[in-house]
C-alpha cells in the first residue's frame, strides 16, 4: 500500500496551486476576450473576411483550370454575375434570369408559340366600344400564374411566372415583390374579364337569357325650376354615365362648400338635348323589328312626377314620342314586307288608375284580370284591327282623351294613372315548301304614373288617395324587380294591378326596355336618386330567353288541285268508255257480216256488209277498199269458192273476238283503278284539314274557333275582325246609355283639357294626341 511522505504532499500542493492559478489566468483572459467581443461585435471580421476572399480566389483559380483544362464548356459567364454567385439568393436571381432568357428562346420557336398560344388569353371580337376578353382555365401553371399571365399575357409575364415559381419552390426570394405586385394587377383583370364574360352573357347577344336593358333620360331644366333657382345636379358623361351632385344645404354654413356625389352606369344615358327620334332608334327601334319576328317587347318609362314619362312615351305633335314612332315604324315595315305575307294589326288600350283597371278604348265599368294560358289579360277589353298608322293614331287620340290628368304642384298635365298600349302583330307567311308560318308578336309600351311625395303633388283628398295608389303599385313594382334581382323564386306581382300586367314583360319571354326619366334640378334631388336607384338596380334582372312565339301549319294540296285532279280523271274514264263501245259495235258488225257470208254470198250482201255504220250510207255508191272487197269480192276469189272466203272471214272474226276480250279485259282493269282514285280523293275533299295538319307550338291544343275568314290569334283575345268596327264586351253594352265618361266617378281626363270633338280614324292624316298643355314646363 503507498505511503504518501510530507515532501510528496508539499509538492502535489504546489502542483495544484500552479493549476489553479493557470486555470483563474485563462478563465480571466476568456472574460476579457468576451468582454472585448461584446464591446467590438466586428473583431474578428476582417480575419473572417481575410479568410473567405482566400477561398473564393482558390475556387476561382480552381474554376479556371477547369474551364481551361475544357475550352468547349458553356460560353464565359458575365463578370456582375461571377461577383455575385457566392449568395444563394444571387444564385436565384441568374437563375431566373436563365430561364426568362431560356423561355424567350422558346418562345422565339415556332412549335412552342404554338403550345403557348392556347394558354394565352385571346382577345375576341370588339362588342360595340368595347374589347371584350374571355378568361380561359390555364392548364399548367397555378392560379397565381394563371392571374399574371392573364394581367399582361406577353413573352416577358412568363419569365416573371416561371421565376415566380422557382422562387416559391426554393426559397421565398426578392423576385416574390414584382410577382405580388402583378398577382394584383392580374386578379384585378380577372374581374374585369369575368365582369365582361357576365355581360356577354346577360346582353341580348350571348347566352339563353336576356337581361332587361335601361336607360336613362335627363329632361331640360323647367322654368319654374329655374325661377326657383334651382341648380342642375345631373351630368351625362360617355352617353352612359350619369353623375349625380348633391349640394349641400344653403343653411348648413359649415358644409357649404361640400358636394357629395354618386355614379351610375347604364346601357345609354340621353342628355336634355337628345330628339325623341334618337331615344326612339335606340331604345325600342329593336323590339319593333323582333315583334314582327313573333317576339314579345315591352318598354315602360319610370320615374318622379314631372320627370318627362309621358314626354317620352307619347310626345307631342311637333315631337312625338316612342308610342307614335314605333306604331309608324311597325306599319313601314309591314308595308315593305307586305310582298311575302299577310299582317294583321290588333291594339288595346287600358289605364290602371286607383288599382281599377279601365279601357281606354271604350271606357265603361272596370275591367277584371284573368290568368289563363297566355298569361294575364284584362277580361273583356276591346281588341280594335288596324290597318294603318294613322288608324292607330286616332285610336291612341281617343284613348288619351279618355286618360286621367289632374294639374298637381309638380306638374300641370299630371298622369293619375298607369297607361298602357298592347298592340299585336300577326304575321303569315309561306315557307319554301309552302308551309304556313304564323308568327305572333305582342308590343307593350307603358307610361307609367309618376311616383311622388305628397307635398310635392297635393294634400287634397282625392289627390293624396291617387298618389298613395300610384305609390303602392310603383312600390309593388320595386318589390318585384328586387326579389327578380335576389332570384327569389316566389315573386310578389299579385300585390299590384300594375305588377300583375308587367308580369309578361318582367319575368317572362321578352324583351323589355326600361326608360327611367330624370329632372336636372337639384330640388328634385331624391327623386332623381331614387329612380336612380332602382334603374340601377332593374338592369340586373334576367328575363327568359326570347323565342318566336310561331306555328308551322303543313298544308297537303290544295283544293283547287284536287279538284282539278278529279276532272282529268273523270273525262279520261269517259273516253275510254267510248272507245270501249266503239270497239263492241266494231265486234257485232263483224260477226253480222261473217254470219251473213256464211249464209248467202251475193253480190247484194256484200253491199250490206260494206255498210255497217249510218256515216257510211252516203258512200255506198262507191267502190270501196276494204279488206273484205279487196279479198273476198275479187273475180277471183270468186272462182275459188264461196267457201273459202268464209273460213278467212271466221278467222278474221276469232282474231278480232280475241283482241276485244282482251281490251275489254284491259278497260275493265282500268276503269277500276280510276274510280278507286276518285273514290279516295273524294273521300279527301270531304275532310281536307284531317290531313297532315301538324302545329308546333302549344296554341294547337286550345279548341278551334269558327275563322270568319280573317288570320286567326292564338290568343283568342281579338273577336273584332272587322276594321275599325268595335266589338263591344258586356260592360260596353250595359254602359251604353251611361252619362258621359269624363266625369265617371268624378275624375278628370284628358278629354277636359281638349274640348274638340275627336275626329273620326280616317280623317286623321297626321298622328298626334291631344295632350295640350297650357302653362306647360317650358
Ligand atoms: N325631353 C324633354 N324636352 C322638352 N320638354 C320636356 C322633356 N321632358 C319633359 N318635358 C316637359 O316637362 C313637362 C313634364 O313632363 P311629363 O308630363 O312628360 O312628365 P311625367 O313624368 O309624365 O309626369 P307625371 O308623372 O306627373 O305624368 C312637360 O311640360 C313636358 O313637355
Amino acid at each position: 500500500m503507498p505511503v504518501s511522505t510530507r515532501s510528496q504532499i508539499s509538492c502535489q500542493e504546489e502542483q495544484q496551486r500552479s493549476r489553479c492559478r493557470r486555470s483563474n489566468e485563462e478563465t480571466q483572459m476568456n472574460n476579457v476576450t468576451n468582454n472585448f467581443t461584446l464591446r467590438n461585435p466586428h473583431h474578428g471580421l476582417k480575419e473572417k473576411m481575410r479568410a473567405l476572399t482566400l477561398l473564393y480566389e482558390q475556387q476561382k483559380k480552381a474554376s479556371a483550370i477547369l474551364r481551361n483544362n475544357n475550352p468547349s464548356s458553356s460560353p464565359k459567364p458575365d463578370p456582375q454575375e461571377k461577383r455575385l454567385t457566392s449568395h444563394p439568393s444571387v444564385d436565384l436571381l441568374t437563375s431566373c434570369k436563365r430561364s426568362e432568357r431560356k423561355d424567350e428562346k422558346e418562345q422565339k420557336d415556332p412549335k412552342f408559340n404554338n403550345v403557348m398560344r392556347e394558354n394565352t388569353v385571346p382577345t375576341l371580337p370588339t362588342m360595340g366600344n368595347s374589347t371584350v376578353t374571355r378568361t380561359y382555365v390555364l392548364p399548367q401553371p397555378p392560379l397565381d400564374d394563371a392571374k399574371e399571365n392573364l394581367s399582361i399575357g406577353t413573352d416577358r409575364i412568363l419569365g416573371f411566372s416561371s421565376c415566380a415559381r422557382k422562387a416559391t419552390t426554393m426559397e421565398k426570394a426578392k423576385p416574390t415583390v414584382v410577382v405580388r405586385k402583378l398577382s394584383m394587377v392580374g386578379a384585378r383583370n380577372v374581374q374585369e374579364l369575368e365582369s365582361n364574360a357576365n355581360t356577354e352573357k346577360n346582353g341580348r347577344v350571348g347566352g339563353n337569357e336576356s337581361r332587361i336593358h335601361v336607360f336613362v333620360r335627363l329632361r331640360p331644366m323647367a322654368k319654374k325650376e329655374k325661377e326657383a333657382g334651382s341648380r342642375c345636379c345631373v351630368k351625362i358623361v360617355n352617353k352612359k354615365d350619369v353623375y349625380l351632385t348633391e349640394f349641400a344645404n344653403e343653411n348648413d354654413y359649415l358644409r357649404l362648400k361640400r358636394l357629395r356625389g354618386r355614379h351610375f352606369s347604364f346601357d345609354a344615358s340621353f342628355p336634355d338635348s337628345t330628339t325623341q327620334h334618337e331615344v326612339y332608334s335606340t331604345t325600342t327601334a329593336e323590339l319593333v323589328e323582333a315583334v314582327l319576328q313573333g317576339q314579345n317587347g315591352s318598354v315602360f318609362c319610370y320615374g318622379a312626377t314631372g320627370a318627362g314619362k309621358t314626354y317620352t312615351m307619347l310626345g307631342t305633335l311637333e315631337n312625338p314620342g316612342v308610342m307614335v314612332l314605333a306604331i309608324k315604324d311597325l306599319f313601314t315595315n309591314i308595308r315593305h314586307r307586305s310582298f311575302d305575307g299577310n299582317h294583321a294589326v290588333h291594339l288595346s288600350y287600358l289605364e290602371v288608375y286607383n288599382e281599377t283597371i279601365r279601357d281606354l278604348l271604350s271606357p265603361g265599368r272596370p275591367l277584371v284580370l284573368r290568368e289563363d294560358k297566355q298569361g294575364i289579360v284584362a277580361a273583356g277589353i276591346t281588341q280594335y284591327s288596324a290597318y294603318s298608322a294613322d288608324e292607330v293614331m286616332a285610336l291612341l287620340q281617343r284613348g288619351n282623351q279618355n286618360r286621367t290628368t289632374e294639374p298637381t304642384r309638380a306638374n300641370e298635365t299630371s298622369s293619375r294613372s298607369h297607361a298602357i298600349l298592347q298592340v299585336v302583330v300577326e304575321y303569315q307567311v309561306k315557307d319554301a315548301s309552302m308551309n304556313i308560318i304564323n308568327r305572333v308578336g305582342k308590343l307593350s309600351l307603358i307610361d307609367l304614373a309618376g311616383s311622388e311625395r305628397a307635398l310635392a303633388t297635393d294634400q287634397r283628398t282625392l289627390r293624396s288617395l291617387e298618389g298613395a295608389n300610384i305609390n303602392r303599385s310603383l312600390l309593388a313594382l320595386s318589390s318585384c324587380i328586387n326579389a327578380l334581382v335576389e332570384g327569389k323564386k316566389h315573386i310578389p306581382y299579385r300585390n299590384s294591378k300594375l305588377t300583375q300586367l308587367l308580369k309578361d314583360s318582367l319575368g317572362g319571354a321578352c324583351n323589355t326596355v326600361m326608360i327611367a326619366n330624370i329632372s336636372p334640378s337639384n330640388l328634385s334631388f331624391g327623386e332623381t336618386q331614387n329612380t336612380l336607384h332602382w334603374a340601377h338596380r332593374a338592369k340586373e334582372i334576367e328575363t327568359k330567353a326570347c323565342e318566336a312565339n310561331e306555328e308551322v301549319i303543313e298544308v297537303p294540296e290544295t283544293g283547287t288541285d284536287q279538284a282539278k285532279l278529279l276532272l282529268e280523271l273523270q273525262k279520261e274514264n269517259r273516253e275510254l268508255r267510248v272507245q270501249l263501245t266503239c270497239q263492241q259495235q266494231k265486234l257485232v258488225t263483224l260477226q253480222a257480216q261473217s254470219l251473213a257470208a256464211y249464209a248467202s254470198p251475193t253480190p247484194s250482201s256484200v253491199t250490206y256488209l260494206a255498210t255497217p255504220s249510218t256515216v257510211q250510207t252516203q258512200e255506198k255508191c262507191k267502190p270501196r277498199s276494204t279488206f273484205l272487197t279487196r279479198n273476198c269480192f275479187t273475180p277471183e276469189s270468186r272462182k275459188r269458192g264461196a267457201e273459202e272466203a268464209v273460213k278467212e272471214l271466221r278467222l278474221t272474226v276469232k282474231a278480232l273476238e280475241l283482241e276485244m276480250a282482251r281490251m275489254k279485259k284491259e278497260h275493265a282493269s282500268q276503269l277500276k283503278q280510276k274510280d278507286d282514285i276518285i273514290h279516295v280523293l273524294s273521300k279527301k275533299k270531304e275532310k281536307p284539314t284531317e290531313v297532315g295538319v301538324k302545329v308546333a307550338t302549344k296554341a294547337s291544343l286550345r279548341p278551334k274557333e269558327p275563322n270568319h275568314g280573317e288570320l286567326k290569334s292564338p290568343s283568342h283575345r281579338f273577336r273584332s275582325p272587322v276594321p275599325t268596327a268595335k266589338k263591344r264586351s258586356f260592360w260596353d253594352i250595359t254602359t251604353a246609355n251611361s252619362p258621359s265618361v269624363t266625369t265617371l266617378n268624378g275624375r278628370k281626363t284628358r278629354s277636359h283639357i281638349v274640348s274638340e270633338p275627336v275626329a273620326a280614324p280616317s280623317m286623321l292624316p297626321q298622328p298626334g294626341f291631344a295632350r295640350q298643355r297650357p302653362n306647360a314646363l317650358k
